[in-house]
């Protein structure tokens, strides 16, 4: 029997194409349906997974909250989302916290090294032949005069120079028993960075280092910073942020050599000499970023685990751009919104804060639905590592102009966090004087209240003066160190942001 071929068939010539072969066998014609079908299956089964995964992106965004961090560098912006992480993904949180050891010895090590160099320099001022007839000591290790252009610092630290700190016999075999430190540094960082093919060190004209230090250090290595493109790969995480595994930490080399050296680590951190020589060298290193000394003999421990506290003062400085996505968990204290409804699942988009790193922040403008923008106000007295010429302060207002003045933000929630109001504290008790730095702060009060207020003005200030049209911003002082203050300032800004989106919603 001949097949009756339809007319629109014949005029169609896909249909020709597509026509079994005129001479097919029973066989060959049922092992072409087997295959016609096979192909259809495969087919259906991918357009499902699209469709599938279509839905999900559709859903997940419904439920997505879209942050950015933004301010400049070591304003606190990865310490914000530490604290988020412990306060709503406390599973991940504990699971990694082990991780952070090799982060904190670096800091700890960097601490040392830091002293380190100090009082190289020093003891080579020691041991350089005098300039002037002044006679010479009277032992290698006895008082000797160094020439001293800081004679108003130490008019601050109690009358004495840099001319009478001794350093002695003691401090050279520290500085040499301490000298390994050296090596496992370079370790650890290199442990960190390998995850990462553009590991680098932070060179001195974009490290993230202030003014304190420019005197004696930036450029020197072990006084360079270091950062890392992702804490995923250098702390050795999943993308959800989870450890692969949970065996018991080996107790490396570098665990090792801290615990055998941690008499002298702490005898050098309470050598009255080393502390007087920071004091006149204006080098508050208690204040600095990833300061560890003081907990020394806990760190130093061959089991030392680290705290919630701990990680979150670990300075790791942040490289590009890191996305985060957090799943929230629901606990007694955490009131999650249930289900697939927005703001159950966060993504947190964690930048690079120094200068050569904002070019990468504008791709995410058009994306979030809110900014945390981190103002670091006790930096008031202190300039930017990238550019010595310019105040961070300043730095940072500048920044807060160009972000609300940016028409791609129109729409999106402004937070600011006046942080390091715990540093700002500290400083003005030392006996800084902000309007030393700041002429427009006149007479007010040097007292931290009467600061925080000055500057909450100044931002609204700028709203006022550059927002394209009136926009409402949450102005919040914070430590985010203070990991218990700032879970009760997440919640409030978490609660604001929902609020934010559906007043928006309602209205689309
Ligand atoms: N005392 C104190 N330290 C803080 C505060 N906020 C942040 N820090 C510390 O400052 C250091 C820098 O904070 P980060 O969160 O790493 O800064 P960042 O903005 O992410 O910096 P980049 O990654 O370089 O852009 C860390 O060691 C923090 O523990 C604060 O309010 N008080
Ligand atoms: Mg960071």
């Amino acid at each position: 029997m001949v097949a009756r071929t339809h007319k629109s068939q014949l005029s169609d010539p896909f249909s020709v194409v597509l026509q079994p072969p005129p001479n097919e066998t029973p066989a060959e014609r049922q092992q072409r349906v087997e295959l016609e079908q096979e192909q259809k299956r495969v087919s259906d089964q991918i357009d499902d997974e699209l469709r599938k995964e279509r839905a999900d992106r559709k859903k997940r965004s419904k439920r997505e909250v879209k942050v950015l961090l933004l301010g400049q560098a070591e304003s606190g912006k990865s310490t914000v989302l530490k604290n988020f992480r412990l306060k709503y993904a406390p599973t991940q949180w504990k699971a990694e916290l082990r991780s952070w050891r090799a982060v904190i010895q670096l800091n700890l090590i960097q601490n040392v090294l830091t002293i380190l160099d100090l009082m190289q320099d020093h003891l080579a001022v020691l041991d350089s032949p005098p300039a002037s007839a002044a006679p010479p000591p009277q032992s290698p290790y006895g008082r000797v005069s160094i020439d001293s252009t800081l004679s108003d610092i130490s008019v601050a630290t109690g009358g004495r120079s840099p001319a009478d700190i001794v350093l002695t016999q003691k401090h050279r075999v520290l500085n040499l028993r301490l000298s390994p430190l050296r090596e496992v540094g370079d370790d650890l960082r290199r442990r960190l960075g390998a995850s990462d093919p553009e590991f680098t060190f932070a060179n001195g004209s974009d490290g993230a280092m202030n003014g304190v230090l420019d005197d004696y250090g930036p450029q020197r290595k072990s006084s360079r910073e270091f950062g890392v493109r992702g804490w995923i790969g250098a702390l050795g995480l999943q993308s959800n942020g989870s450890k692969k595994s949970d065996e018991p930490m080996p107790v490396d080399e570098a665990t090792e050599i801290l615990a055998t050296l941690r008499d002298d680590i702490i005898s050098l951190w309470e050598d009255t000499d080393v502390r007087d020589l920071l004091k006149v060298k204006s080098l508050r290193i208690e204040d600095r970023p990833g300061f560890f000394l003081s907990d020394t003999a806990r760190i130093t421990n061959r089991t030392y685990v680290p705290s919630d506290n701990d990680v979150v003062r670990a300075r790791l400085r942040t490289l590009g751009v890191q996305e985060w996505r957090i799943r929230l968990e629901q606990s007694s204290e955490t009131y999650v919104f249930p289900g697939d409804s927005f703001g159950s699942e966060w993504v947190i988009y964690d930048v690079g804060g120094s200068r050569s790193m904002r070019h990468a922040w504008l791709p995410y403008f058009d994306a979030v639905n809110a900014i945390i923008f981190l103002a670091p106000i006790s930096c008031f007295d202190e300039r930017l590592a990238e550019d010595p010429s310019v105040n961070r302060l300043e730095d940072t207002l500048l920044l807060w102009r160009a972000i609300v003045s940016s028409s791609l933000l129109k729409k999106t929630t402004l937070i600011v966090f006046l942080n390091k109001c715990d540093l700002l504290k500290r400083k003005l008790q030392s006996g800084v004087q902000v309007n030393k730095y700041m002429i427009s702060f006149g007479n007010r009060d040097n007292e931290v209240g009467v600061v925080v207020k000055y500057l909450k003005d100044k931002f609204k200030d700028i709203i006022r003066a550059d927002a394209s049209e009136p926009r409402t911003t949450y102005l919040y002082a914070t430590s985010v160190t203070d990991t218990k203050a700032t879970a009760a300032t997440l919640n409030i800004v978490r609660d604001g942001i929902i609020r934010e989106h559906l007043k928006h919603a309602e209205f689309v």
